[in-house]
């Protein structure tokens, strides 16, 4: 089975997606990380995000960096937009988030385009959203508690900024696919919200061979 899972910064899709992995015992890949990975590397070597080849230069990034804690950090998240609106570094990363979901038993991944392009053939697929304000809140408490002294106003203001750049590339843009299931988390836990996924998937896949 494979899950696609959506949605824009903070509104809580990888927390859900890691339960659903989880729950249905599969693997979970965080795309984000492969376009932090990239802005990182770019970060690290000098060059420029903006750049094009630059970026993609950077995509053949040194493997060790996807658990490194120093890609959770916002200046690295704001670089991962801008380097994820080229369309070559977009190219360069899509086979190997396509072969992670056709895995025999399946995959949960989540990201921006998840159900729309590399997945476009997922068993289930779930948008999740939540206010500007509240994932703001969400990433501003996340930040302080790694010892971070930036301004709640300031998240917001990079939130909505990543939101503009994300839904308005030309390449793979941040839209909920036409066959997904909108999971508003403003409002619930993150136990709430994870029973409401695990919900939604199941309605999606009933009656459906493994
Ligand atoms: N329903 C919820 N209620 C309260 N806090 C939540 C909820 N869901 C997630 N969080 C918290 O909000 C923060 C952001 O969640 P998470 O990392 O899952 O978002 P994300 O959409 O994957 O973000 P990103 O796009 O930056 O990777 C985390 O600190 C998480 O613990
Ligand atoms: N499938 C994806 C995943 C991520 N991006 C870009 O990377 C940035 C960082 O992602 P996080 O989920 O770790 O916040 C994000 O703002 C996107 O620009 C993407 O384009 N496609």
């Amino acid at each position: 089975m494979i899950i696609a899972v959506d949605g824009p910064a903070a509104s809580g899709k990888g927390t859900i997606a890691r339960a659903l992995a989880r729950h249905y015992r599969l693997p979970h890949l965080d795309t984000g990380l492969l376009y932090r990975a990239v802005a990182a590397t770019v970060i690290d070597l000098e060059l420029d995000p903006e750049q094009e080849a630059d970026a993609v230069a950077a995509c053949a990034f040194d493997e060790q960096l996807l658990g490194d804690e120093r890609l959770k950090d916002d200046a690295i998240g704001k670089a991962a937009s801008i380097v994820s609106a080229h369309p070559l570094v977009r190219s360069a990363l899509l086979q190997r988030q396509r072969r992670f979901a056709q895995q025999p038993d399946g995959a949960v991944l989540d990201g921006r385009d998840i159900g729309t392009v590399i997945a476009p053939d997922a068993d289930a697929k779930l948008f999740v959203k939540a206010t500007p304000t509240i994932r703001a809140q969400r990433r501003h408490a996340e930040l302080r508690a790694r010892g971070s002294a930036v301004s709640l106003d300031k998240v917001l203001a990079d939130i909505r900024a990543r939101d503009e750049r994300d839904s308005s590339r030309s390449m793979a843009p941040l839209r909920m696919a036409d066959d997904a299931a909108l999971l508003d988390t403003s409002f619930l836990s993150i136990d709430a919200a994870v029973q409401r996924a695990i919900a939604l998937v199941e309605a999606r896949t009933a009656g459906r061979s493994a």
